[in-house]
């Protein structure tokens, strides 16, 4: 079973370094960007998901490798208040956008993470992000979902498998870090 799951991972990614490069590339360049104009980085998911989100964005607070300066990014998966006065009073699908219509301003970016690419929450934040003028990468995987369509650029992990997208969506989180350490 063991070698069988690592055998499993080391599938996707394979198809991931046969596949996605150019659209990590690209995902490389909308955060850098964002970072050295002095944006900031929001981010979402739910579940495994929402772990990934707040990793990422500690990465930006904290550090990555590199001593550079705080950078500015907020998960939307972390206060317990607001998760639960949001959902309670206006609907779990609301959970995310109700934040994003707190935080976000223009030419922020959003990374959405959704393996399916088709949580309502996600998708909602996303809309409400659109609106406002923020730029938006996806993180999904099997068909992409309906983050196809609504975002500047959906990285979709060419795999159906929850746990397997979600190990390439570290791995490309921390290849975003490592962009952003290498411009300071
Ligand atoms: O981590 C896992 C499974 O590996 C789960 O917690 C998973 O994230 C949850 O079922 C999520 O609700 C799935 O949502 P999504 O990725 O389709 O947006
Ligand atoms: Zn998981």
């Amino acid at each position: 079973m063991v070698l069988n799951e690592l055998k499993l991972h080391q599938t996707t990614i394979n198809k991931v370094i046969e596949q996605l490069v150019p659209d990590i590339e690209k995902g490389c360049e909308l955060v850098k960007e964002s970072i050295l104009k002095g944006r900031k980085i929001l981010l979402a998911g739910n579940g495994g998901s929402a772990a990934d989100a707040q990793h990422i964005a500690a990465e930006f607070t904290g550090r990555f490798v590199k001593e550079r300066k705080a950078l500015p990014a907020i998960a939307l998966t972390v206060d317990t208040s607001a998760l639960t006065a949001i959902s309670n009073d206006y609907g779990f699908a609301n959970v995310f956008s109700r934040q994003i219509n707190a935080y976000a301003q223009e030419n922020d970016l959003f990374i959405a993470i959704s393996t399916s690419g088709n949580s309502e929450n996600i998708i909602s934040a996303i809309h409400a992000a659109k609106k406002l003028g923020c730029k938006i990468i996806g993180l999904s995987g099997r068909d992409g979902g309906q983050m196809n369509e609504i975002c500047d650029l959906n990285i979709v992990v060419p795999d159906d498998v929850t746990a397997r997208i979600q190990e390439m969506h570290i791995l490309i989180g921390h290849i975003f870090c490592k962009a952003v350490d290498d411009t300071f």
